[in-house]
């Protein structure tokens, strides 16, 4: 479904990601993983056209490198930021609306209802301020919101960042439950054992490189990932 080739992000005179290829394909979760700063979230970014980059970004056979951001949300792209990004000061039905962007608002009761069937606590908290909600309930909107303009590419920057053990339990079935729905699903995480869990394949980034890549299961039992990722000595 997606595939990156020889993708270059540089900012001025860092090289943050230096020309790394890897394939998404359909209904798989593939997870990048590393250390702070390996350019993860540039690799994310990159493939929605939020930041310059070179190489080519190919999607459903279509190379999309130089298209727009709207562009490539409309071809079936949506991104979770990291540090969800809700919008504090909309309540959480707003938010959603603001996800659904190209869509009809005929369309939207039937959208908000879809959402609240996988987010239940949604549902209570509608009229609520996104601002006022748990970490977790604000990265449930996070990602109602991007599921509200039907992507058939889900990518997530980070979604276990800041919250419980519990929560961040509860995240990751949410995420499991919409790839076994169908949904395809590339996931950046620096809890490297909870996304190698979910994970099919993975690729491990270190200072904008890909240094290692493998079936997930084979990461996990890898000893530099173990040592490196999982903090095992
Ligand atoms: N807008 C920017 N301007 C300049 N340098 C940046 C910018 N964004 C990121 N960088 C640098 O690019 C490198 C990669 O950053 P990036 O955020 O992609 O890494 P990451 O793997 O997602 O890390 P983290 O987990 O900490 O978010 C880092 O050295 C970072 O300081």
């Amino acid at each position: 479904m997606l595939k990156i080739r020889n993708l270059g992000v540089y900012y001025k005179l860092i090289h943050a990601v230096d020309n790394i290829s890897f394939e998404v394909p359909e209904g798989k979760i593939v997870t990048l993983i590393g250390p702070n700063g390996a350019g993860k979230s540039s690799t994310l970014k990159s493939i929605v056209g939020l930041v310059p980059s070179s190489g080519e970004v190919n999607f459903l056979s279509h190379n999309i490198s130089k298209e727009k951001t709207y562009q490539r949300i409309k071809r079936g792209i949506a991104l979770v930021p990291e540090g969800r990004k809700v919008f504090v000061n909309l309540t959480v039905l707003e938010n959603l609306r603001i996800g659904a962007f190209n869509k009809l608002s005929a369309e939207l009761e039937e959208k908000y209802e879809r959402i609240f069937q996988i987010f239940p606590i949604l549902k209570k908290r509608a009229k609520q301020y996104a601002g006022t909600l748990s970490g977790g309930e604000q990265q449930m909107l996070a990602l109602g919101r991007a599921l509200m303009s039907e992507p058939s590419l889900l990518m997530l920057d980070e979604p276990s960042l800041g919250l419980a053990p519990k929560v961040v339990q509860e995240v990751f079935e949410i995420i499991q439950h919409l790839n076994r729905e169908g949904m395809t699903i590339l996931l950046v995480e620096q809890n490297a054992a909870m996304a190698l869990k979910i994970a099919h394949y993975g690729y491990v980034l270190e200072t904008g490189k890909i240094v290692l890549e493998n079936i997930a299961d084979n990461l996990l039992q890898n000893e530099d990932v173990r040592k490196s990722y999982l903090g095992e000595v």
